[in-house]
Formats: C-alpha cells, structure tokens, sequence
C-alpha cells in the first residue's frame, strides 16, 4: 500500500518504520527541521530496534522522507495521521496539530481516498473532521485506528498486538486497512468510530488505575506492615484480575496517563458526567512524589543543604523520553524545599532544567549524597556495587521508588555502617536488622 504518515514522532516513527518494513511504501511527513535530522540519520528518539528498522527502511527504499503534506500524498491510497493531541491547560484537548494537516487538504480541494487517524481523540472527532471535509467537497473516509504501543518495547508491540481496533463506515474502509495490517498477526476489532477513540482513553485510563489501586494498597501495606508484592502476586495470580500494571512506585508518567485521563474527565464533563473513580486515579497518582519526599523529610528532619541522588530520569526503562516523567515532578518538589539533585540515568544525559546536576555514572551521582533515590527501574541499576554506592554518600539512605532491588543488592548496601532501605509498600529494613 502506498501510505503517508503525518507526524514522526514516537507513534509515527514506529508505525513508519514497522510498516516500510512489511513492504509498504511509506512517506512520512514532519516539519522541516524534524525532516532535516531524519535525513540526516538523527532520530531523537531512543527506542530498542528503531535504529535498525531505519536503516531497513532506508536501505529498501520503501520509506522517504518529505515536508509537503499534499506532495507526499499525491499517489498516496491512505493517509495515517499521527501528530500530537496534548491537551490544553483547561483540559480539553488541543486538535490544532490535526487541524493544520486538514486544513492543507482542504485548500488543494483534494485528499486521498482514506484518513487514518492513529493519533489519540476524543470520542467524536473523527465525525466531526468528516463533517469538516465533507463541507468542502472533499469525500475522504475517516477512519479511528488508534495505537496501544508502549515506548520502550514501541516495535514489538506494533508488530505483535494484542489487538487491531478498526473503527469505521464501510466494507471498502475495512477492507484496506485488514490489508494495511495483513502482515500482522493480530484479531482485528472492527466497531464504529465512537467506540474506537473510546476503547483507547477507557484501556489507557483503566491501566492507570490499576497502578494507582497498587499504590493505594502499598500505602496500606506501610500502615500494617505487609508486603505490597506479596499482596498484588496473590491479587493477580486471579486470572479475572492478571498480573499486569500492579507494580506499585513512584506513580505512572509519560506523555499518555495524565493526558488521556485529563482528556476523559472532559469528555464526561461535556456529557455531565464526573467519572470519579478517574478523579481518585489522578489524585492518587499526584500524591505519589510529595508522599517520597516525605519520607526524606522524616529521615533527614532540616532539609537544608541536603543532597539527594536520583538513579533514573526517563519516565520508564528503555526510553529517553522524560515527557510527564516522575523526576520532573520529583525535581520541582526538591527545588521547593532547596533540597541539591545529582541525577544518574543510562540514557538521558541533559536535562533541560535548572537545578540538578546530571553525573556520568550511578557512581559519580552518589558521592557525598544524604540519600539515593530510584525512581526508574532501568535493569543496570541492579547490578550496581551497591557497597561502593553506600561508601561514597554522606548518608547510606536508599529509597527503592520502583521496589528494583533484589535481596543481594540490599544486603551490600546495608554493610554500611547506619545504612537504611526504604522500599515501596514494605518495612524499612536498617543495617541494625529492623
Ligand atoms: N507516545 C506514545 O507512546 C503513544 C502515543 N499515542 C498517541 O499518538 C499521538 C502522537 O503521539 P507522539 O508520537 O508521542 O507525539 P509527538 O508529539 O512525539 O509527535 C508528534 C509529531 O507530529 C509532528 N507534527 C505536528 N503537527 C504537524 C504538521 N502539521 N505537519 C507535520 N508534522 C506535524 C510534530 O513535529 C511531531 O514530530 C498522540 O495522540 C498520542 O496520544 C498513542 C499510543 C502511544
Ligand atoms: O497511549 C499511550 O501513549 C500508551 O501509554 C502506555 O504506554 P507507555 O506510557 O509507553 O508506558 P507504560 O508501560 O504503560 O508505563 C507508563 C507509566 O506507568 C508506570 N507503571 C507501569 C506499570 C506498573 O505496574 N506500574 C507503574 O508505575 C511506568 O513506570 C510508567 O511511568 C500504555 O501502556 C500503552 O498501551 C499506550 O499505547
């Protein structure tokens, strides 16, 4: 199929790459300053496999590059809009990235013959953009495709899904993108738009709540002495429940959660309807960095002058988007308290902010800390020498955001003399046993 896709960010960029890959010919589209990197070989985006895939693609021939939207769309049979939908500060969402793409198509008075809207909308706005098109003459059919991919395993979950959600109007519509995906084995849920832009606000805002009901019941585990891993292995070891998204922490970040669930509460809103359980699924989720900082006041009592060394910025293993991350929130809060950040992460390696000093090493962050704090569970942070860790900080206290550590780890790290652990949803453990 000949397909452009608009926007290469996270989700056009994989799509991009994955599809060019089963032997579509794609043109991806971005501005001109994206354009020029892509060219280039610089892809801004760190991804396991993506660098590989590109090549791929370049090699094959079957992806190009281009920054006219009509240009690149002149044979194209489908066109796949990917581009951003943040929302806005009063929470509803900002379509103006979609809008400017339309509207391009609507000034030529042409458009291919099918729209596929990957990019995350509420319910209702493929209709409302077919009406748009409509208006101008244009008989383009929308259709709501939209993505489930998690960055940092963005390419396997593109080429192995658990499903294929197809939200549209006609046999012809279905019947291309089954051959979009024919290379993809998948079941494919055809349904009518609505339901489809819905099924991803109501999957992604469930996920957040199951992470949230994990970090409300870790709290409770604190309160009474349990063991929050203990207590969601026997929670979700119930097949009607599933082991997935109950790892209790620092709280969920990323570009997604907060403004999928901001964007729901709108959407509920519009219709008079509250959605509290959302509302406590985001209140939850607030409280999880003020709650660890917290714990260090405890610990510390006068925070002046304090050091703290944070061991992961990206908002998750294996990414380097650091868009929404729990560090951010984490470094406002130490700013607030005049708390000093030396932060370590194996891919993030600048932070666009004041106020905290990115080291080259897990090491390096450590020396001279008041307390460490891990907030990303990036594997290599386990086989750290967490003896030498301990060593080199002015205070041996660990706050375990992510529950990373395994024994092993904790035990060379409480050879130190006052050394304490401080995990999620269980007892503190101190070099004095208790
Ligand atoms: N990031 C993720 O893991 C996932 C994101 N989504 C959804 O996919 C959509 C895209 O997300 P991301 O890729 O993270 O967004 P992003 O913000 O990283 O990328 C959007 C891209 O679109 C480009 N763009 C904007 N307006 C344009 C225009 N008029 N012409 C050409 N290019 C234009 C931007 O320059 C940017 O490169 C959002 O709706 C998001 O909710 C869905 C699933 C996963
Ligand atoms: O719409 C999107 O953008 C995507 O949002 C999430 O994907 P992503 O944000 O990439 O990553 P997740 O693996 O879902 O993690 C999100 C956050 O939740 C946190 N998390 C996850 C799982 C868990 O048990 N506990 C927990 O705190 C992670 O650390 C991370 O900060 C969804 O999982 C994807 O299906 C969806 O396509």
């Amino acid at each position: 199929m000949r397909i452009t896709i608009v926007g290469t960010g996270y989700v056009g960029l994989v799509a991009a790459v994955c599809l060019a890959k089963q032997g579509h010919q794609v043109t991806a589209v971005d501005r001109e300053p994206v354009i020029r990197g892509l060219r280039a070989g610089v892809l801004g985006i760190w991804e396991p496999g993506l660098e590989e895939l590109f090549a791929d693609g370049r090699a094959s021939g079957n992806l190009r590059w281009e920054t006219d939207v009509v240009r690149a769309s002149l044979d194209a049979e489908a066109l796949m809009l990917a581009v951003g939908t943040p929302t806005r500060p009063d929470g509803h969402t900002d379509l103006s990235q979609l809008h400017e793409v339309l509207a391009k198509f609507m000034h030529h008075g042409d458009c291919p013959p099918l729209i596929i809207v990957k990019s995350t909308v509420p319910v209702g706005t493929c209709d409302e953009l077919e009406v748009s098109l409509r208006e101008t003459g244009l008989r383009t059919e929308i259709v709501s495709n939209p993505e489930f991919l998690r960055q940092g395993s963005a390419i396997q979950d593109f080429m192995y899904p658990d499903r294929i959600v197809v939200g549209c109007q006609s046999p012809y519509a279905e019947a291309e993108l089954r051959h979009l995906y024919a290379r993809i084995d998948a079941p494919v849920q055809v349904c009518d738009r609505r339901s489809a832009e819905l099924i991803k606000y109501a999957a992604n805002t469930f996920l957040a709540t199951k992470i949230s009901f994990a970090n409300m019941m870790s709290d409770l585990c604190e309160g009474y002495g349990a063991d929050i891993r203990q207590v969601m292995a026997g929670v979700g070891s119930d097949r009607r429940i599933g082991p997935h998204f109950l790892q209790a922490g620092v709280g969920y970040g990323g570009s997604c959660f907060s403004k999928d669930l901001q964007s729901l509460l709108t959407s509920g809103k519009l219709v008079g309807l509250s959605l509290p359980m959302l509302e406590a699924t985001a209140h939850i989720n607030e409280q999880r960095i003020p709650r660890f900082i917290a714990k260090l006041i405890s610990c510390w009592g006068n925070l002046q002058g304090k050091r703290l060394a944070v061991l992961g910025i990206s908002f998750k293993p294996n990414t380097n988007d650091v868009r929404d991350a729990p560090f951010l929130t984490l470094l406002k809060q130490c700013q607030l308290h005049g708390i000093a950040v030396q932060a370590y992460d194996p891919v993030v390696q600048h932070v666009p902010y004041d106020g905290v000093h990115v080291a080259d090493s897990a090491y390096t962050a450590s020396v001279g800390a008041d307390a460490i704090m891990i907030l990303t569970e990036w594997p290599q942070f386990v086989s750290l020498d967490w003896a030498r860790m301990a060593q080199g900080m002015r205070q041996p206290i660990m706050l375990d955001g992510r529950n990373l550590l395994p024994n092993k780890a904790v035990e060379r790290f409480l050879e130190h003399d006052a050394a304490v652990y401080i995990p999620v949803g269980r007892s503190v453990v101190s070099c004095w046993g208790d």
